[in-house]
């Protein structure tokens, strides 16, 4: 079921165009990774869907209600985590998380539960104003989640972690979109992360959405092709390809899937001994030097 759908956004600061015509959806059960460089407008179209900031043009609705005609219900299902955890400082987490439940009319039993998750033990009763990054991102977290949101925007969640606090929220959000009706809008730079946990992820440049399907695309045909055999006169007229002497490979660019089967076909008509063939699966890095380095 879509949760959210942002259609059309076009926001700017000033004289400068920020977002440009950006169009995407979520929906529930989704992690939907969010991916670009600094000043590519992540944060910025955050805000917009939570209210934070207004826009000139295109429309926003989260659960069904739009953000401009019918704000409350928009912010009503929705939760978010942007430019880190907003918390009193001068109160402990506990009372922080408390403080957030008496607003926002959740139960004593749903509190307790989120003190809980934030695994902080005793540090729990301690000011904020001595919490590591870390620590005030779990809390923050937990203030997010503790009205049983249909949204939740996490913008650079896993900032401030060390490794195991990154395993734990990972762990965490992927859990709560399998089990729960939510869905997750995830911004990160640390493309290994998002690749664990994404279930599709979109990319920003410049305040536009790249589509993405031309590097699911590109992932699906490269082969790479080991053998002792001098291919180079059977493949030159079907294929592109790149021939590494010294591991004996040939990278081999199929146009479309269906291809392998021609080129399998090849190999068996002209009786070629095929040491190892295996599909070059493009990593995230890979799609993001595409992306962002011209
Ligand atoms: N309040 C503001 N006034 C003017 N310009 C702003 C404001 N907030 C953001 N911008 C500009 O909008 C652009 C997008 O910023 P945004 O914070 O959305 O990027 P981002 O993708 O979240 O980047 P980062 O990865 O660094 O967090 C940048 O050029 C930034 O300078």
């Amino acid at each position: 079921m879509k949760i959210l759908e942002v259609k059309g956004l076009m926001k700017n600061y000033g004289k400068s165009e920020i977002l440009k015509d950006v169009n995407f959806e979520v929906n529930t059960h989704e992690v939907i990774g969010f991916i670009g460089p600094n000043g590519a407008g992540k944060t910025t179209t955050m805000k917009c869907i939570s209210g934070l900031t207004g826009f000139h043009q295109g429309s926003i609705q989260v659960d069904g209600h739009d953000i401009k005609k019918d704000r409350i219900e928009a912010l009503k299902y929705q939760t978010s985590m942007i430019e880190g955890p907003a918390l009193y400082p001068e109160l402990s987490g506990k009372e922080n998380i408390k403080l957030f439940a008496s607003l926002r009319g959740v139960s004593k039993e749903r509190v307790d539960e989120m003190i809980e998750m934030t695994k902080l033990g005793k540090n729990i009763n301690r000011k904020v104003s001595q919490y590591s990054m870390g620590m005030k991102q779990r809390v923050g977290l937990a203030i997010s989640l503790m009205s049983n949101p249909k949204l939740i925007m996490l913008d650079e969640p896993t900032n401030g972690l060390d490794p195991s606090g990154v395993i734990d929220l990972l762990t965490l959000v992927k859990e709560l979109a399998t089990k729960e009706e939510i869905g997750i809008l995830f911004s990160s730079h640390t493309l290994a992360d998002v690749e664990k946990i994404a279930d599709r992820i979109i990319f920003i440049k410049d305040g536009q959405l790249i589509d993405e399907s031309q590097f699911v695309k590109d992932q699906s045909i490269v082969y790479e092709v080991k053998t002792e055999e001098d291919i180079n006169d059977i493949l030159k007229d079907q294929f592109v390809f790149e021939y590494n002497e010294v591991v004996k490979t040939y990278t081999i660019r199929l146009e479309k899937k269906e291809d392998l089967n021609e080129l399998l076909q090849l190999f068996s008509k002209n009786q070629v001994t095929v040491l190892d063939i295996s599909k070059v699966e493009q990593s995230i890095e890979d799609v993001y030097k595409d992306i962002y380095y011209d």
